[in-house]
């Protein structure tokens, strides 16, 4: 019994060839990968999504102009929601419902994207009791379209300074929404431009003169049947962007809009008819529907880099080129050491930030339980981890899609590829939901702090109880045996521990000699945000090795081991500069784990097509001709270049009214 379970008949010879050598069972990996559960939900709904054709792209989407693919994906998405009973278990649960989109509709969007991932999450964590059975009952019955609209034209990152007033008037009981100034337009709301009807906007409080910061408010935009803009609001679509384009990312200005002083969400922060305002918790509990899209954010990005990984590797397995002995053939890509070395490490993170996305929603769960309850104490936990996670593994896996993209050599430039689209759609990722560098910094600000508490012999959080430990001066890597990679993972947190605790020396330093804490600060602003990712890589590591050491079936854990001891090598070599600076790794020590790193691709080479089958990606979710899971890649690239619209005639207009009449007169003026 093959222990791959893609094997198909008609399959690609070459690709039977590579699947009847794993070591392991590809759903039992699958399960490790996704939890058994989610792993067996993807599988059968992905089956029938196959069977049901009103689900199926009507054309390739990149054949398509803007409007047809807002216009593809509503229908989808539709026809989604009215099948959605007989295809998934639980259409409360995010997770498989995240998936079902994936399937049928994809990754560019469409008019129910951040109503699912901001507009319900914000009304479940800030909507009081009566609100939520007011807005979020209908909106979780599709009766309204909901967004969520906090960027402005003139500011996104910093949002002390937004601009939009939602001022009280005690004689109506309402507040007046304004846009005093063009940089006060919202500006990037997704589903905003054409879709919504509804929106969570993010408005400055002012009761009788005095600001109260930027709060939460639910505000009507259109009309429920001719879906028209509203008295005092102008709304529409921000135009066509790098990717994404079946989302129509909107702007949005209010007149004087009133709405009713009970549309401000008020679960937190309340305002009562006197004008009396009662504040939150926590200073930042409005800022929950970001910490929670941050937590989603973590898992689909390695589920887009494993798409590109799998589409890569499979097409590595397919394409042949060059010798590697004169005279003996053409080689499969894939064996060539570089081609390996590009694209196992980008597996690996693909499989780590999959690990991460679990464990960050389940500590998200708690933080929201607690919150429920009034208690806030690990919220600046998750926001440290959410931000720092969110900014790694969104640099990381554009990193490594593009490696994978030039890895498909020409092919990975087309379309048909699939990867410029789920690049496109991932490379947002850097800049949405905080731009990377901005959160970054945000964990930066909690790493000081979580120092000044070492210094006094306490820890601020788990995820830093590191920091207490004593630094080894030098590492055992190469000087005792392997086993599991403790010298590697003591690496990531040696560096770690270092950066963190110079830059914040430096800190000191500035200060003491009689700078301000904030111009430090920016002195030292590039380290600050080098220690932040340090820290979010020892993280990953440690990820990574909770979850080999949990995994019970032995030839599962072998395969990831050997995963997890590349990403240690090649995380390492990464950051060599840092372990060299203080000698911690000597010369030798470096081209030991270089030697390593080049033992494990080529133990990991023959597992490799079953690495990237066990995310168990159907054809359908893919949508991409060279990761095709039967290997036929080369008709099927033939047939899809011939449904380009360029083809629909063998002389298109342009060649009579432009290019004809201009070589005729060329031809004409030589021969005078
Ligand atoms: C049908 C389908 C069904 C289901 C589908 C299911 C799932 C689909 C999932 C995914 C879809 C895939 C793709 C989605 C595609 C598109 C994108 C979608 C959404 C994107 C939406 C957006 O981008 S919304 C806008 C986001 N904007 C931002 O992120 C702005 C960033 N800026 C900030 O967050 C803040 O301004 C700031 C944090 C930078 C600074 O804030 P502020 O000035 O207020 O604070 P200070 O810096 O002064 O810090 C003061 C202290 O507060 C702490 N702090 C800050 N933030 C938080 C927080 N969030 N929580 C806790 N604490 C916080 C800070 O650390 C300081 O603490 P101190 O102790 O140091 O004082
Ligand atoms: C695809 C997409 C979907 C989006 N969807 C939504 C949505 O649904 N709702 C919504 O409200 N918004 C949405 N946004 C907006 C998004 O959240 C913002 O673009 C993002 O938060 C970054 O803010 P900004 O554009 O103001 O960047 P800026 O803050 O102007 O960043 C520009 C540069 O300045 C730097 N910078 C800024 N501040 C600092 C600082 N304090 N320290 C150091 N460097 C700094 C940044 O690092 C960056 O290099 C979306 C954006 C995109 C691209």
């Amino acid at each position: 019994m093959p222990l791959n379970k893609e094997i198909q008949p008609g399959d690609n010879d070459e690709l039977t060839r590579e699947r009847l050598q794993a070591t392991f069972d590809t759903q039992q990996m699958a399960a490790a990968l996704w939890g058994s559960d989610l792993a067996r939900k993807r599988r059968e709904l992905a089956k029938k999504v196959d069977k049901l054709t009103v689900l199926h792209d009507s054309k390739d989407m990149s054949f398509m102009t803007r409007e047809e693919k807002l216009s593809e994906n509503a229908r989808k998405v539709v026809q989604m929601f009215a099948h959605v009973a007989d295809i998934v278990e639980d259409p409360s649960d995010d997770a498989e419902m995240f998936h079902l989109s994936s399937n049928a509709i994809g990754h560019e969007g469409h008019p129910f994207g951040v109503h699912f991932v901001m507009f319900i999450p914000a009304l479940k964590a800030q909507a009081d009791d009566e609100q939520r059975e007011k807005w979020l009952m209908p909106a979780l019955g599709l009766q309204l379209i909901g967004t969520y609209a906090q960027t402005e034209l003139g500011h996104g990152t910093n949002l002390r300074a937004l601009e939009t007033m939602a001022t009280f008037d005690k004689a109506t009981d309402e507040f007046v929404i304004h846009t005093p100034t063009v940089t006060a337009l919202k500006w990037w709301p997704g589903s905003l431009g054409k879709s919504s009807n509804h929106a969570v906007v993010s408005a400055n409080l002012i009761i009788d003169g005095k600001s109260y910061g930027h709060h939460n408010f639910m505000v009507q935009i259109r009309d429920e049947n001719t879906h028209k803009p509203l008295k005092g609001i102008t709304v529409g679509d921000i135009g066509p962007k790098m990717a994404y384009n079946a989302s129509d990312n909107g702007f949005l200005g209010f007149d004087h809009h009133r709405i009713p002083r009970r549309n401000m969400l008020m679960r937190h922060a309340k305002v009562d008819k006197n004008g009396v305002y009662t504040k939150p918790p926590h200073a930042k509990i409005g800022y929950s529907a970001m910490v929670h899209v941050r937590s989603v954010m973590i898992g689909h990005q390695g589920m887009f880099l494993g798409s590109a990984s799998t589409i890569a590797i499979r097409y590595s397995l397919v394409r042949r080129q060059g010798e590697i002995k004169e005279g003996s053939g053409e080689v499969k890509i894939l064996d060539y050491q570089t081609q390996q070395h590009r694209l196992f490490p980008q597996l690996a993170r693909a499989y780590v930030f999959m690990f991460a996305g679990k464990e960050v929603r389940e500590l998200y769960q708690k933080v929201l339980s607690d919150m429920e309850k009034g208690e806030t104490t690990l919220l600046a936990d998750l926001h440290a981890l959410t931000s720092g996670l969110k900014s790694v593994v969104t640099h990381l896996c554009v990193a490594g899609m593009e490696q994978c993209r030039m890895a498909c050599g020409g092919h990975g430039y087309s379309r048909a590829s699939g990867i410029p689209e789920i690049w496109g759609v991932a490379v947002g990722g850097c800049t949405y939901e905080g731009e990377n560098m901005v959160m970054l910094l945000q964990l930066a600000r909690y790493l000081m702090k979580a120092v000044k508490e070492t210094k006094k012999g306490k820890s601020l959080g788990r995820l830093v109880d590191y920091l207490l430990l004593p630094q080894d001066r030098h590492s055992l890597i190469g000087r005792v045996p392997q086993g599991e990679y403790g010298p590697h993972l003591a690496a990531f947190e040696h560096i770690a521990r270092r950066q963190i605790f110079k830059v914040a020396d430096e800190l000191t330093k500035l200060q003491d000699k009689g700078m301000s804490k904030e111009i430090a600060w920016q002195k030292k602003a590039v380290e600050l945000q080098r220690a932040a990712r340090l820290h979010t890589r020892f993280y990953l590591a440690a990820c990574f090795h909770r979850k080999v050491q949990s995994v019970v079936d032995g030839r599962i854990r072998e395969a990831l081991a050997d995963l997890y001891h590349l990403h240690l090598n090649y995380e390492l070599l990464d950051m060599v500069n840092y372990a060299l600076e203080d000698a911690y790794l000597k010369a030798d020590q470096v081209d030991f784990i270089r030697e390593d790193m080049y033992r494990l691709l080529e133990t990991i080479r023959p597992n490799a097509i079953s690495l990237v089958d066990a995310f168990e990606f159907s054809d359908r979710e893919l949508r991409s001709v060279l990761g095709r899971r039967d290997g036929h890649v080369y008709e099927n690239l033939y047939k899809w270049a011939k449904e380009s619209e360029l083809n629909r005639a063998d002389v298109l207009p342009y060649f009579d009214k432009y290019l004809k009449p201009m070589m005729l007169a060329a031809r004409q003026r030589s021969n005078i």
